[in-house]
């Protein structure tokens, strides 16, 4: 289904409800430059990582796209496990296994507040940004303390820059972006107002401290565009 979400008048913040659930698939692709590429490599590094026994999370996996390919493509025995805390997600993501035949295991479960096991990838694709700062970073550390050793941690954010006009003009690569993919220029200033205050961008160089400071011993961004980053984070 097309997403028309934002062509009428705006009532609440943005949410990931029913509504945004059943159209997330195109949202996703409309609204996330090069957001196939990154989910490859993705789905590159987190296949290099998995061998028998491993498990994998999918931190906010929406409506499982990611790990439903990694389970197409996995040749090993691993748990590939996909968190997410809305139910209309959750439902959309079990449609998708069911009618794919894809063995992911989903759970309704706040991210926060999750008991990991041992594992040796977590993938948070633009779901940290969602995060309040406050408490993005002992998330991030839950996350560096769950992984084995040489354990990775790929997450992909939507990123600000401190240079004020590089910053607005980034902002502005963007919204010709999403004009090409259709969003008119209401759309995309009535879901800016929406995510105003919900989604809370960092910038590389913030993204990358964090890791450091949470247990990581090495992050680099593997993909950019503009305003948008693919990060790999090394324990
Ligand atoms: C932008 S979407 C992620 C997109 C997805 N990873 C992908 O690449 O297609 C963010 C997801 O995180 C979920 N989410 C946000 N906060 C959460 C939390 N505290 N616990 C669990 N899931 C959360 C939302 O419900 C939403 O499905
Ligand atoms: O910033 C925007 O306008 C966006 O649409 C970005 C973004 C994201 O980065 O997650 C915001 C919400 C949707 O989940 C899809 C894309």
């Amino acid at each position: 289904m097309n997403d028309k979400v934002f062509t009428k008048p705006i009532k609440k913040q943005f949410e990931f409800d029913e509504e945004v659930a059943a159209v997330f698939d195109d949202m996703l692709k409309r609204s996330v430059p090069f957001y196939k590429e990154s989910q490859k490599i993705t789905e590159f590094f987190s296949l290099k990582h998995l061998e028998d026994g491993s498990i994998m999370y999918d931190l906010g996996s929406s409506t499982a796209s990611l790990l439903i390919n990694i389970s197409k493509q996995l040749k090993c025995k691993a748990t590939l496990v996909g968190l997410d805390n809305s139910d209309a997600m959750l439902e959309q993501a079990r449609k998708k296994c069911l009618a794919l035949g894809a063995n992911v295991e989903l759970e309704n479960a706040d991210i926060l507040e999750y008991d990991y096991k041992e594992a040796d990838v977590f993938v948070s694709n633009y779901t940290l940004q969602f995060i309040r700062p406050l408490v993005r970073e002992e998330l991030v550390k839950k996350i560096a303390a769950s992984l084995k050793k040489d354990g990775i941690f790929i997450f992909s954010e939507k990123v600000i820059s401190h240079h004020p006009k590089l910053n607005k003009d980034l902002i502005e690569c963007y919204y010709d972006f999403k004009k090409e993919q259709g969003y008119s220029e209401y759309e995309i200033m009535q879901k800016r107002e929406a995510l105003e205050n919900v989604l809370v961008p960092y910038s590389e160089e913030e993204n990358i401290k964090m890791a450091k400071n949470c247990g990581f011993s090495h992050c680099e961004v593997v993909f950019r565009w503009a305003n948008f980053a693919t990060f790999i984070a090394i324990k």
